[in-house]
């Protein structure tokens, strides 16, 4: 399936969490369901916390890739532009807020965001993380398109 990641180019696809260019990184794959966006994503053994469990990092991690590839595919929504038109759309985590509801297992994770509110450069963005039908991470992400000097002190 064509993911938002797919159409990221290659000069940008280095990011640990989301850079198909990333051998070392978590290469998620976010696509569109209806008006929710979704990852899925299987943590390895060594992803660990506790035993069995996954590790808070490696969640808030994904909810943050998922949630600036949501942000940029909302974007490109609301102009109703192909992904791979220019201006390109890129975005970054102006913040970004995790609550771990329950431990969350070893094994398959998918994660499910919405997009409450777009204005101007922001868009903040509301992701669930689920193991099967339990909710067990939520979180909240202000994404800020990139700005032309970002990097550049
Ligand atoms: C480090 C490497 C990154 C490589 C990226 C390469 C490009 C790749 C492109 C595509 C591939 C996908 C890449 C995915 C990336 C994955 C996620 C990450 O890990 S990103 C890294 C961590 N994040 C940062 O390093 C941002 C550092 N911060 C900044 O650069 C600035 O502070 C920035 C851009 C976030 C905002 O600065 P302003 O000056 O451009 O924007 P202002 O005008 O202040 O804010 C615009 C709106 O955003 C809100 N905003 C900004 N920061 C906020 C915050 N911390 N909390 C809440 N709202 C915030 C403001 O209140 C304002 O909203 P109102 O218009 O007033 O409604």
């Amino acid at each position: 399936m064509d993911a938002f990641q797919d159409h990221y180019p290659e000069n940008v696809s280095h990011c640990y969490g989301c850079g198909s260019k990333n051998k070392h990184g978590h290469q998620i794959k976010t696509h569109w369901e209806g008006d929710e966006t979704v990852t899925r994503f299987t943590p390895e053994p060594y992803h660990t916390s506790v035993p069995g469990f996954a590790y808070g990092g490696l969640i808030a991690s994904l909810i943050d890739c998922h949630s600036t590839g949501t942000a940029a595919a909302a974007m490109y929504r609301q102009e109703g532009r192909d992904m791979d038109s220019l201006p390109a759309f890129r975005f970054v985590t102006g913040s970004l807020h995790v609550d771990f509801l329950k431990p969350t297992p070893l094994g398959e994770l998918t994660l499910r965001g919405t997009v409450k509110e777009i204005k101007g450069r922001k868009v903040v963005v509301e992701c669930t993380v689920f193991a099967g039908d339990v909710a067990t991470a939520r979180g909240e992400v202000v994404a800020v398109q990139m700005p032309e000097s970002f990097g550049q002190s």
